[in-house]
């Protein structure tokens, strides 16, 4: 079993024992006590090449990365730093993300939050607004198209952007297909679980300019950021060298400077 299938059936499990505590009536009774997401996506669409900060604690090819005793602390740097949307993990088994995470950093933040973890069902889509999250996940490796299509509209319809995120040319097509304007261009294989900085410079010219493109994974410092940014990138998502960095709020500082440069921010 490939450690894509191996996440989606823990991920299905624990959804099951969280609608069988909430049902979906329950959830969708608390949303509406919880302020509308915010425009995730017009945050992207402004000039320069923007920030997604990511709450990371672990991950399938690594193991844990950081111990993050306070998400809350860290995504306040982020937001410090100048990121343009913060990333909270929420799958437990290999990630060691939470809901509790996403509600936490909810009440520390202003900046819209990014719901990640590995979206199977539209109660995900309810948690994630309830949880107080602007935007979602959705891999495109991970949904038949037809579950694609219907999570893609039924995210809209809560007033979430989802994020479509792609590995290869199939599944960018399979992403246009389904109506995706932010698309995600993971650079992490999800079958070897390597990182190959390449992968976004292939895609990219496949996807239209009208979409916002995101560099996804792998992202060191502000020389990354450049080289996608010339690549077409709209948008890096950063994790792991932000949460085993010395100083996160420097680190997003100096990668939201790089983003600024004059020559990023007039190009279209
Ligand atoms: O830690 P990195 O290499 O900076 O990567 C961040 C992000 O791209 C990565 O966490 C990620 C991209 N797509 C995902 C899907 C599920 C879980 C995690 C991810």
């Amino acid at each position: 079993m490939s450690v894509l299938d191996e996440i989606l059936d823990g991920v299905r499990t624990d959804l099951a024992a969280r609608e069988a505590e909430l049902p979906l009536d329950r959830l969708k009774a608390l949303a509406e006590s919880v302020p509308t997401p915010k425009d995730a996506e017009a945050a992207l669409r402004r000039p320069g090449v923007h920030v997604i900060a990511e709450v990371k604690r672990a991950s399938p090819s690594k193991g844990p990365l950081a111990s993050i005793g306070d998400p809350a602390a860290l995504a306040r740097d982020y937001e410090a730093g100048g990121a343009a949307w913060i990333s909270v993990l929420t799958e437990q088994r290999r990630f060691q993300g939470s809901l509790a995470d996403l509600e936490a950093v909810h009440k520390a933040v202003d900046t819209p939050l990014l719901r990640k973890d590995f979206v199977v069902s539209s109660y995900q889509l309810w948690e994630a607004r309830v949880f107080g999250a602007s935007a979602i996940l959705l891999i495109v490796a991970a949904l038949p198209q037809e579950a694609l299509v219907s999570l893609v509209e039924r995210a809209r319809s809560l007033g979430l952007t989802p994020l479509v995120e792609v590995h290869d040319e199939d599944e960018v097509a399979r992403a246009l297909d389904a109506g995706a304007t932010v698309v995600g261009v993971n650079a992490r294989n999800l079958k070897t679980l390597e990182v190959d900085r390449d992968t976004f410079a292939r895609l990219a010219p496949r996807i239209p300019a009208d979409c916002v493109k995101i560099a996804e994974s792998g992202i060191r410092g502000p020389h990354d950021l450049l080289a996608y940014a010339g690549a077409g990138a709209g948008a890096v998502l950063v994790g792991e060298s932000l949460v085993r960095g010395r100083n996160p709020r420097e680190a997003v500082a100096d990668l939201v400077t790089a983003g600024a440069h004059p020559a990023l921010r007039d190009r279209n």
